[in-house]
């Protein structure tokens, strides 16, 4: 089964095209970084899966189910985890998540049960009835990442989730993520960083608005370093 299905995306900002003829298919169940460095459309990729842009051109299906023609059933199979933080931060991290369980319709000992599952996951339990502002940035990256994960989405979509911390944290969260596989999420995570992708990792580079590479990591990388197979894609006119 797919998690994530990409069929021959475009989009443009006027007459900048921001992406040009994407596709690629992430099964459920895998983890997939999308590497690029900064403007390679990372970002306009992540508008048009969580249908805040929407795309004439091009088809994207999640869990199945198309964007386009069944929106609610293919939003409903999707976790996000934005770039900015977008916690209460005058709320513990349980009062943050039950909040979003009830914006889900989750509620009481339904809820209860699913946030203690989440912030485990997360190794975050212990931290659930500390407000938001007295959290360092990787707890509070974790707790946005338990939130996201309460109505149990099939795929994950995390746009540069470590942005902005420390290599322990970003570390962390890394090895966090990837082992949510284990229970079946799809997780596609867009970075601009190679160390964070591991060698067994689904990758699609994108460069410029499109695809330059799609496979496994170790294979796209070769007998070079994820670093500097990246690099010299990147670095080169496409
Ligand atoms: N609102 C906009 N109007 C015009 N051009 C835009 C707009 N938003 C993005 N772009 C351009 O589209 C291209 C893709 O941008 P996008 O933000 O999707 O890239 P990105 O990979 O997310 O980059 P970053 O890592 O810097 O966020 C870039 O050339 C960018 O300058």
């Amino acid at each position: 089964m797919s998690g994530v299905e990409v069929s021959n995306l475009s989009y443009s900002y006027g007459a900048k095209q921001a992406l040009d003829d994407v596709s690629f298919r992430v099964e459920a169940g895998k983890f997939c970084a999308l590497l690029g460095p900064n403007g390679a459309g990372k970002s306009t990729l992540f508008n048009l899966l969580t249908r805040l842009f929407t795309s004439p051109n091009g088809r994207i299906t999640i869990a199945g189910h198309d964007l386009n023609s069944a929106p609610r059933a293919a939003l409903a199979q999707l976790g996000i985890v934005f770039q900015q933080t977008t916690l209460d931060l005058d709320l513990t991290v349980r009062q943050n998540l039950s909040y979003f369980a009830a914006l889900h319709g989750i509620a009481g000992r339904d809820a209860a049960i699913r946030i203690e599952a989440s912030l485990d996951k997360l190794d975050m339990l212990e931290r659930a009835g500390e407000k938001a502002r007295t959290l360092n940035g990787g707890h509070r990256r974790r707790a946005e990442i338990a939130r996201a994960l309460i109505h149990d989405p099939v795929v994950l979509l995390l746009d540069e989730p470590t942005v902005g911390l420390d290599a322990a944290a970003r570390a962390s969260i890394t090895e966090h993520v990837h082992r949510l596989t284990d229970d079946g999420t799809t997780v596609l995570w867009a970075t601009h960083l190679t160390d964070e992708v591991h060698e067994d990792d689904r990758l699609v580079i994108l460069h410029q608005a499109r695809v330059l590479a799609d496979g496994i990591t170790k294979e796209v990388s070769g007998d070079g370093s994820l670093q500097e197979t990246f690099l010299t894609l990147t670095t080169t006119p496409a």
